[in-house]
């Protein structure tokens, strides 16, 4: 039985777009100003473990060879954060979710299912994104953040630490992604996952997991609650 809905951002709550060309050139404009300021601790912990990778390299060098490659690197997200907080704060970057994920994610809580986000961008960030979205704050639906910290979206071991610290069975999480290779790694992991193909993200189909376009016909394929909104 489901117990958590376990939820990827970008390509499954809204569109990549938004992150390729709205988010990510925000961070890159803002990154200099930010890597400059020592006295954030966030930034100085992210500059130290640059500096400790690449010894004699400029961070902000190594920080924009990352982010040509959209390389999921934690001290690249946590400066991404940082660099986000202004955007969100002053209404320039706001989210737009597809329109069907707010009414499945309220159906599901509604129906006691708990809901927890995993996402390469940094906790603070998916609290940002979510606080400012078209829809309003929607933070509160979710009871775990989960990040680059509990280790990376290709890999099996950090889903088994997402069950163990949501406190459920692998087997009681359903995974929503749309990376055939994060869902590969959740079912490692013993998770159930579904495959959401966006039409305006152009999503390949992973071959052999279950798919859907919208989180109502993810509830209508696994019997949740909000399949009547498919
Ligand atoms: C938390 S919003 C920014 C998302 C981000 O930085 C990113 O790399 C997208 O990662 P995801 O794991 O959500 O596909
Ligand atoms: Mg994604």
């Amino acid at each position: 039985m489901i117990r958590f809905v376990l939820l990827d951002i970008e390509g499954t709550t809204l569109p990549i777009t938004f992150v390729k060309d709205v988010m990510f050139p925000y961070a890159a404009r803002a990154l200099p100003a930010v890597l400059a300021d020592q006295s954030e601790p966030t930034v100085a912990n992210a500059r130290r473990e640059i500096e400790r990778s690449f010894p004699g390299r400029d961070p902000l060098d190594v920080c924009q060879e990352w982010m040509a490659r959209d390389e999921k690197a934690a001290p690249l997200k946590a400066l991404q954060g940082v660099a986000w907080r202004q955007g969100f704060a002053d209404g320039t970057i706001r989210a737009d979710l597809y329109a069907d994920v707010l009414p499945a994610l309220k159906a599901w809580k509604d129906a006691g299912l708990g809901l927890a986000v995993y996402s390469s961008g940094s906790i603070p960030s998916q609290k940002l994104l979510y606080g400012h979205t078209a829809q309003g704050d929607v933070t509160s639906l979710f009871e775990g953040f989960f990040d680059l910290s509990t280790g990376g979206k290709k890999d099996a071991t950090s889903y088994v630490k997402i069950a163990q610290a949501l406190n459920v069975e692998a087997g009681e999480i359903l995974f929503l992604s749309d990376i055939g290779a994060e869902l590969d790694a959740a079912i490692e992991a013993g998770l159930a996952v579904c495959q959401l193909v966006r039409p305006q993200d152009a999503t390949v189909p992973h071959v052999g997991v279950p798919q859907a376009a919208t989180l109502a016909e993810v509830a209508a394929n696994f019997g949740l609650a909000g399949s009547a909104l498919a």
